[in-house]
């Protein structure tokens, strides 16, 4: 039985792994890090992770880019693998991840879906095949409740194609801004927020007289927390290091 602590338990995320780790016989939650520190559950909920003395098996964060430098403290300082959920982070620290993932295990990725990551792999094929001759743009939908823009996958999508890429494309988020013709080398990130969407992202190469279009939908959050779960499960015993969802399937 793996012990959990979950980072952001109060909130949309950290609410569908409590009640997912129920219905589960392999793991438990045994503490929650939460700013409210308000307890919704049979847990404990702390503040902040130096608070926290609970002994755990492994961390899963879904909560906010400013609880990631201690959370990474904590999960070194205590030997304790974390599997880093939250999007919006900067550039320093998915660097900080990745140097902290010398000293304890720790898994990242922007999508804990199956589907988004195959969505990736069949991005990259496309891109490889019709990059440079048709254009590239991304579209992604989220709920109203959603902080950050474009989502963690979209960025995550672009990155993957750029990749494969002949040249370096550059990111364009906002057309409203400029008066001029699509460049050639570029790829266009559009973010959609409304209502109560899950998550859908799409991956449109239009070429002349022909549109490719690659998407996927998820249904429901369960779906990433059953994703997160697995990857701590996945985690548990691992050597030092930086996982993802390509190592998990
Ligand atoms: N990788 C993936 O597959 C997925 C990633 N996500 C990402 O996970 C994150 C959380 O999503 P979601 O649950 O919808 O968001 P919510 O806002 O519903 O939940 C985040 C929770 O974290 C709390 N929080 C804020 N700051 C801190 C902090 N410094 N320390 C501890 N807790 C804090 C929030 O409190 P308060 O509300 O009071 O601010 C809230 O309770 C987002 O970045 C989202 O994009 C979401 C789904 C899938
Ligand atoms: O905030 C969300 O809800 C989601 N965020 C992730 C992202 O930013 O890509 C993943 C998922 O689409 C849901």
């Amino acid at each position: 039985m793996k012990r959990i602590v979950l980072s952001g338990c109060n909130g949309k995320m950290g609410r569908m792994i409590a009640s997912c780790v129920k219905g589960r016989d392999d793991c438990t939650v045994v503490a929650g890090i939460d700013v409210s520190g308000e307890v919704l559950d049979a847990f404990p909920v702390f503040t902040s992770p130096a608070g926290c003395q609970v002994e755990a098996d492994v961390i899963i964060d879904f909560s906010h880019p400013s609880a990631l430098a201690p959370l990474l403290d904590y999960a070194a300082a205590t030997r304790t693998p974390a599997v880093i959920a939250t999007t919006g982070l900067s550039s320093d620290q998915v660097a900080l991840i990745r140097e902290t993932s010398a000293r304890v295990p720790l898994f990242f990725t922007a999508n804990m879906s199956l589907g988004v990551n195959l969505l990736v792999e069949l991005a990259k094929k496309a891109a490889a095949v019709l990059g440079g001759q048709f254009d590239i743009e991304i579209i992604e939908k989220h709920h109203n409740q959603k902080i950050d823009a474009p989502s963690g996958t979209a960025l995550m999508l672009a990155d993957a194609i750029s990749g494969v890429l002949p040249e370096e494309p550059q990111y364009v988020y906002d057309r409203h801004a400029v008066r001029r013709k699509r460049g050639k080398n570029e790829i266009g990130l559009h973010a959609v927020r409304g209502g109560t969407i899950v998550g859908e992202h799409e991956v449109i190469f239009a070429g002349r007289d022909e549109v490719l279009t690659l998407s996927h939908s998820a249904m429901s959050k369960e779906v990433f927390a059953t994703g997160s779960i697995n990857a701590a499960l996945f985690l548990c015993g691992k050597e030092n290091g930086l996982y993802s969802m390509g190592d998990l399937v």
